[in-house]
C-alpha cells in the first residue's frame, strides 16, 4: 500500500525502507562514535558490578619461564546477571575465580567484587556475602549432608533452625538422598550437588559456582538454572558458573569466552549466537577462536572487519552504566582488545535499570576497623569447634592412634630402654684354679687368710672371691682353660670382655699390698687382673668396666670386713658418697626420660596436626572456609583448642604410665612438670601448623616432619648431653625448641628444682617463644602465601 508526505507525494514502499536503513547506518555510526569515544572509568562505576576486573595478568611458574594464565583479561560482571565462565580445559577459569574470591593474586590488575577488593574491608569478600563452590567436592566425608550445612549454615551466622529449613528446601531442589547420610557414603555427583548446596544455603549475594553441573543428568540441570535463574531474578544476587557443557549457558545473561588469557567475548548468548549467525554457542566458541588465531597474525585488519561487521547492541540507560570518557583502556570483549566494544555498554539481559545500591562502605570506615582488629568471630569459633571436634572423635582408627601411640610409645620406652644390660657374656680364664668345672669356683668365702701363728696372711684363690661378687652384676661367666681359646672365642663374638688371672695371682696381690714399696715388676704384673674388652658398643663397654672395677672394690671391702679391718682399707682411695641428685646406680632411663616424654608428645601433636591441616587444605574445604569469611587465625585456635583437648588426655596417660606405672624419677613439681609437658606439645601443635602453611603435599610434610624429627633427637640433649658436643653445635642445639625445655624437664624430675630456678623457667620461656614464632609463622603464611 502506497504512503503520502505532507505534500501529498506518493513514497514507494523501497523509499521508507532506503530511509529507514539510513536511520539505522546513522543510529549505528552514531553509537560506535559514542563507543569508541575514548571513555573514562572510575572507581565507583567499577564498585557498582559484581564484579570488575581489570588489566588481569596471572602468570604460574618461574620467572624465566612463566606460564602466563591471564594475559591483561577485563570481566564485567553486572549485578542481578548469571554469567557463564567459558573456555577450554586448563584456559585459567578457575584460577581466575580464586583470584576473585581472594584466594590467589594477580600479577598485576584489579578485581572489585561486590564494590571492594577482595580481602580488603568493605567487600564482604571473603566472606557471607559470596557463596563459593570450589571446582573439588571439598567436604568432610565424615559428615552427614546435614552436618555438613550446620556447619556452613554457622559460618556465615545462621541458626541451626534456618539451615534446617533450607536443608529441606535444598534437597527437594537438588533430589539429594536423606540428609542425614554420611557424604562418603554419597555418589560423586551427590557429592557435587552437597557442594552446591552448602554454597547456596545462607542465600548469597555473589555465588560462584565452578562447574556444578558436572556429573549431573539433563533434567537436574535444567532445574539447577531455574533455580539459579529464579534467584537472580531480583536483581539481588549473582551468579558466576563456569560449565564444560558450553549449549547449557543458553541461559545465563552474558557469557565470558575466555582463550589465551583473555576473553574472545563478553557478551548475552543470543546476540553472540544471532552476531556470528551460529546454531550454538560451540560454533560461536569455535569461529571466535579461530579469529584469535587469525588476529594474532593480522589483528588491525580482522579488527578492522569485525568493529565494521558487528552490530552495537542497544544500551537501555547509558547513565546508568556510568560509562565515562576514558572507560575504552579497560574494555572487555572481543579478543581482549582494548578497541572493541566495552562490555557496560552490551545489550545485557540483567536489568541494569535497577537502582543502583548505595556503595558498600569505604575502607576508612569505623565499623569496618572494629571488624578488622576483631580477631575472632563467636559464631565462625563455634562451627570450627564443632566440626574440628567431630572430625577428630568420629575416626575411631584416628583416635586409637592418636591415643595409642604415645602410651604404647612409653611403655615401650620404659621396658626396653636405659635398664642395665644384665648376663652379658664374659669369658674367664683363672690360671689360678685351673680346672674349674661347671664354673664352680671354690673357696673359704667367710674365713679371714690371717694366720695367728705367723702373724701372716695367706690370701689364696682371691679371684674366685672377685669372680663371685662379679657374677652378681653378670650372671654369664663363661669359663676357658686358656687365653688363647677366651679370646679366639671372644674375635667370633661369643664373649664381650676376656678376664685372664695369674697363675699366683692372691699371692702377688697379697705381696704388693703388704709391702709396695718393694714388689719387683713380676710380683705387680702378676697381681693384675688382664682385661680384654669388646669396645664396639661403648654403653656395654662402659657398664662391664664399671662391673670389674666395683666388683673389685667389694671384694676387697668384704675381705676387710671378714678379718675385722676397716671396710675400705684395701680399696682404691677413692669413694663415691650418695649422689646430690640422681640415682646411686646410673640410670639411663631417668636420663632419658625427660627428652623421650617432650619428643613423643610434640611430634605426635606435629604430625596431628599438619595432617589435619594439609587433609583440609588438599579437599578444598580449608579454601571453602576461608572464602566463607573464616580467617586463617580461627582455624589455627579452633584446632588448638580441639587438640589440645586430645594432649591432655596424651600428656596423663604418658606421665601416669611413666610415673606410676614404671617408676620413673619424679621428684619436682608434678603440676609444672604436667604444664611444661602441655605447651611443648603446643610448640609441636603450632610447628604442624607451620609444616601445613610450607608443604603442599603431605609427603612433603612428612619429609619436613622427618627432617626436624631427626636433627632435634641428635641435637637437643636427649640421648647424649649438650656439654659433650662440639661448641657450635652446642649454639645450635640452644636455639632448638625441644633443648631447654628437656633441661629443664630433667631437672624438674630429677633433681626437685622448682619453677623459680632459671634452669627450669628457660624451658617455660624457650617453649613459649617458640610458640609464639611458630604460630605468627603460620598466621602470616595463612594469611600471604596465595598463588
Ligand atoms: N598452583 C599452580 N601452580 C602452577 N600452575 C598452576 C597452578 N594452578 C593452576 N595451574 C595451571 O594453570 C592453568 C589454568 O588452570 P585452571 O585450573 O585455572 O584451569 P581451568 O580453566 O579451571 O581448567 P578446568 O576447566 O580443567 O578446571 C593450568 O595449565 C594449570 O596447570
Amino acid at each position: 500500500m502506497p504512503a503520502y508526505d505532507n505534500e501529498g507525494a506518493t513514497i514507494s514502499v523501497e523509499d521508507i525502507r532506503d530511509a529507514q536503513l539510513a536511520k539505522i547506518d546513522e543510529d549505528l555510526a552514531t553509537r560506535r562514535n559514542r563507543m569508541l569515544k575514548p571513555q573514562k572509568s572510575t572507581i565507583a562505576s567499577r564498585k557498582r558490578q559484581a564484579v570488575c576486573v581489570r588489566r588481569a595478568h596471572k602468570k604460574y611458574g618461574p620467572k624465566n619461564n612463566p606460564n602466563v594464565i591471564l594475559d591483561g583479561l577485563n570481566m564485567t560482571v553486572p549485578k542481578g546477571a548469571i554469567y557463564g565462565l567459558l573456555g577450554a580445559s586448563g584456559c585459567g577459569k578457575t584460577t581466575l575465580l580464586s583470584c576473585i574470591v581472594g584466594r590467589r593474586r594477580l600479577n598485576s590488575g584489579e578485581i572489585w567484587v561486590l564494590g571492594g577488593r577482595p580481602g580488603g574491608p568493605g567487600s564482604g569478600v571473603p566472606g557471607p556475602r559470596i557463596g563459593y563452590m570450589p571446582q573439588e567436592v571439598a567436604l568432610f566425608g565424615e559428615f552427614s549432608m546435614r552436618e555438613t550445612m550446620i556447619y556452613f549454615g554457622w559460618i556465615s551466622g545462621m541458626s541451626t533452625k534456618e539451615v534446617e529449613e533450607k536443608v529441606d528446601f535444598l534437597v527437594d531442589l537438588l533430589q539429594l538422598p536423606n540428609p542425614g547420610k554420611q557424604v562418603k557414603n554419597l555418589s560423586g555427583g551427590q557429592q557435587r550437588r552437597v557442594s552446591l548446596a552448602a554454597a547456596l544455603l545462607h542465600e548469597p549475594e555473589l555465588l560462584i559456582l565452578d562447574e556444578p553441573t558436572v556429573g549431573v543428568d539433563p533434567v537436574l540441570r535444567q532445574s539447577i538454572w531455574d533455580h539459579l535463574v529464579e534467584i537472580t531474578k531480583g536483581g539481588k544476587t549473582t551468579v558466576i558458573i563456569t560449565t564444560h557443557y558450553i549449549d547449557e549457558t543458553k541461559q545465563a545473561n552474558i557469557i565470558g569466552l575466555m582463550r589465551g588469557g583473555r576473553f574472545l567475548a563478553e557478551e548475552s548468548p543470543m546476540e553472540l549466537m544471532r552476531r556470528y549467525q551460529a546454531d550454538s554457542l560451540e560454533d560461536v566458541f569455535l569461529k571466535l577462536s579461530v579469529m584469535q588465531n587469525m588476529g594474532k597474525r593480522r589483528r588491525s585488519s580482522i579488527l578492522a572487519d569485525i568493529v565494521e561487521k558487528v552490530e552495537i547492541p542497544a544500551i537501555p540507560d547509558p547513565t546508568a552504566l556510568d560509562i565515562e570518557d576514558g572507560d575504552i583502556g579497560e574494555i572487555s570483549g572481543e579478543f581482549g582488545d582494548n578497541v572493541s566494544m566495552s562490555s557496560k555498554g552490551r545489550s545485557v539481559v540483567a536489568d541494569l535499570t535497577l537502582p543502583v545500591e548505595a556503595l558498600p562502605p569505604d575502607d576508612d570506615d569505623p565499623k569496618g576497623y572494629i571488624e578488622r582488629i576483631k580477631p575472632m568471630k563467636l559464631h565462625h569459633m563455634k562451627a570450627l569447634i564443632w566440626k574440628n571436634f567431630w572430625s577428630l572423635f568420629r575416626n575411631f582408627g584416628l583416635l586409637s592412634f592418636i591415643i595409642g601411640l604415645p602410651l604404647s610409645q612409653m611403655v615401650l620406652f620404659c621396658l626396653a630402654i636405659g635398664h642395665y644390660p644384665v648376663g652379658l657374656p664374659v669369658g674367664v680364664v683363672n690360671h689360678e684354679v685351673p680346672n674349674i668345672t661347671h664354673g664352680v669356683c671354690s673357696y673359704n668365702k667367710d674365713i679371714c687368710p690371717y694366720i695367728d701363728e705367723t702373724s701372716e696372711w695367706n690370701l689364696t684363690r682371691f679371684s674366685c672371691n672377685y669372680l663371685d661378687f662379679l657374677s652378681r652384676r653378670q650372671s654369664n661367666l663363661i669359663y676357658y682353660p686358656t687365653k688363647e681359646i677366651a679370646m679366639a672365642e671372644a674375635v667370633r663374638g661369643k664373649s664381650r670382655a676376656v678376664l685372664v688371672f695369674p697363675a699366683n695371682f692372691s699371692q702377688s696381690l697379697q705381696e704388693r699390698m703388704k709391702d709396695p714399696r718393694h714388689a719387683s715388676n713380676y710380683t705387680v704384673d702378676s697381681s693384675e687382673i688382664e682385661v680384654h674388652m669388646d669396645d664396639t658398643d661403648k654403653q656395654v663397654e662402659w657398664m662391664l668396666n664399671r662391673d670389674i672395677q666395683l666388683s673389685l672394690m667389694e671384694a676387697t671391702e668384704h675381705l676387710a670386713t671378714i678379718c675385722g679391718l676397716p671396710k675400705k682399707l684395701l680399696s682404691i682411695p677413692v669413694t663415691f658418697h650418695e649422689p646430690i641428685f640422681g640415682l646411686e646406680v646410673p640410670n639411663f632411663t631417668d636420663f632419658a626420660g625427660p627428652g623421650v616424654i617432650l619428643t613423643i608428645i610434640f611430634f605426635l601433636a606435629v604430625a596431628l596436626t599438619s595432617g589435619a591441616m594439609l587433609a583440609e587444605r588438599n579437599e578444598g574445604i580449608l579454601e571453602r572456609s576461608l572464602v566463607s569469611g573464616i580467617t586463617g587465625t580461627e582455624i589455627l585456635f579452633s584446632h588448638v583448642l580441639v587438640q589440645m583437648i586430645v594432649m591432655i588426655f596424651q600428656t596423663s596417660m604418658v606421665l601416669i604410665m611413666g610415673f606410676v606405672f614404671f617408676d620413673l624419677t619424679i621428684k619436682g613439681p608434678v603440676g609444672w612438670v604436667t604444664v611444661l609437658t602441655l605447651i611443648n606439645g603446643l610448640c609441636g601443635m603450632t610447628f604442624g601448623f607451620v609444616v601445613s602453611c610450607i608443604c603442599d603435599t603431605e609427603r612433603t610434610a612428612t619429609y619436613l616432619a622427618l627432617g626436624s624429627f631427626l636433627p632435634m633427637i641428635m641435637l637437643c640433649g636427649i640421648i647424649w648431653p649438650v656439654e659433650g658436643m662440639h661448641t657450635i653445635l652446642q649454639w645450635v642445639s640452644y636455639f632448638l625448641p625441644l633443648t631447654k625445655s628437656t633441661e629443664s624437664l630433667r631437672s624438674m624430675l630429677q633433681r626437685g628444682w622448682s619453677i623459680s630456678v632459671p634452669t627450669v623457667y628457660s624451658g617455660f620461656v624457650s617453649t613459649s617463644i617458640w610458640i609464639f614464632v611458630y604460630l605468627t609463622a603460620s598466621i602470616l603464611l595463612i594469611k600471604f602465601k596465595k598463588g
